[in-house]
């Protein structure tokens, strides 16, 4: 079948990539014109039979919102957009409604696998109604990984990037431990090959994962990790996370713990441990470093 891909980035390039190798027809859009198919929008648009199939692949927030709003000017009634990237699920139902009346389709979908997706596959999430869902099995079947596992649809229109919503704050606490566990080793007076260690739980153990074989790699490629600062960005998955979680009054200590350890982590000296410092030499007469 046919595909319109935007964005052709770390994400989109590969999966371009991948669609391609099972035998589909990918029109790609990109604001690089040198990784790019066509020069606009319109271009890609005009080369996808009806019904057309788009899928955005680019950054949440504005850049994917204007490119839906492109597209909805372009395309046609039983036309189909799909938002790939990892927009906030509360975009997807008002989105969905937006279209609805122009007779466009809409799907969200959570696609996790990141940059080893093109060989290793792509789980997919997806939100949506099923017979749209029906329509672009194809595309989710040349994505997904090989196996039996790699593929949900997960309910209505926003359910795709709320089940990637909650993958990532799992993903966040899951680097988080290996974090921590990375550091007590190494601060160990006992333990002398930590990088020796982590390799030997990558096969039989209790906490073997793919992230555990990445810090394996991580520490093949610098055994200190001495070439890195312990400074950690986020783009919104984690706190949107821990918003549900207090929104739904459920416990969820490590995931909000994991997006509290990146703010810190950006932090050179904290006020709050200051002002924890200054009250202990106030009420104590305790001593502080200057
Ligand atoms: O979705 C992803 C992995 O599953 C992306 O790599 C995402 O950027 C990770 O989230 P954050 O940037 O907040 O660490």
């Amino acid at each position: 079948m046919q595909l319109g891909l935007i964005g052709l980035g770390r994400m989109g390039g590969n999966m371009r990539d991948r669609i391609r190798a099972a035998g589909h027809e990918v029109v790609g859009y990109d604001h690089h014109p040198e990784n790019s198919d066509v020069a606009n929008l319109a271009e890609l648009v005009s080369k996808l039979a009806a019904p057309r199939v788009v899928w955005t692949m680019v950054p949440a927030g504005k850049i994917t919102e204007d490119a839906i709003n492109e597209l909805a000017g372009l395309l046609e009634p039983g036309d189909i957009i799909i938002d790939g990237g990892n927009s906030k699920f509360t975009d997807d139902g008002p989105r969905a409604e937006r279209l609805k009346p122009k007779g466009i389709h809409y799907l969200d979908v959570g696609v996790s696998g990141g940059v080893w997706g093109k060989d290793n596959g792509y789980a997919l999430m997806v939100g949506g109604e099923a017979d749209v869902v029906a329509k672009v099995q194809p595309i989710f079947d040349a994505l997904k990984p090989a196996g039996e596992f790699g593929f949900a649809h997960a309910g209505t229109h926003g359910a795709g990037h709320y089940a990637k919503m909650i993958h990532n704050g799992i993903e966040y606490g899951m680097m988080q431990a290996y974090g921590e566990g990375y550091e007590i080793l190494i601060a160990s007076e006992l333990v002398h090959n930590v990088p020796a260690v982590i390799k030997s739980w990558r096969e039989g153990s209790v906490v073997k994962s793919w992230l555990l074989d990445l810090l394996d790699r991580a520490l093949d490629e610098d055994p200190t990790l001495s070439g890195l600062k312990g400074y950690v960005d986020d783009t919104g998955e984690g706190r949107w996370t821990v918003d549900e979680a207090i929104r739904l009054a459920v416990p969820a200590h490590v995931l909000a713990a994991s997006i509290f350890n990146r703010f810190e982590s950006r932090q050179d000296d904290s006020p709050a441990m200051k002002a924890v410092a200054a009250l202990r030499q106030q009420f104590g007469g305790h001593a502080v470093k200057r």
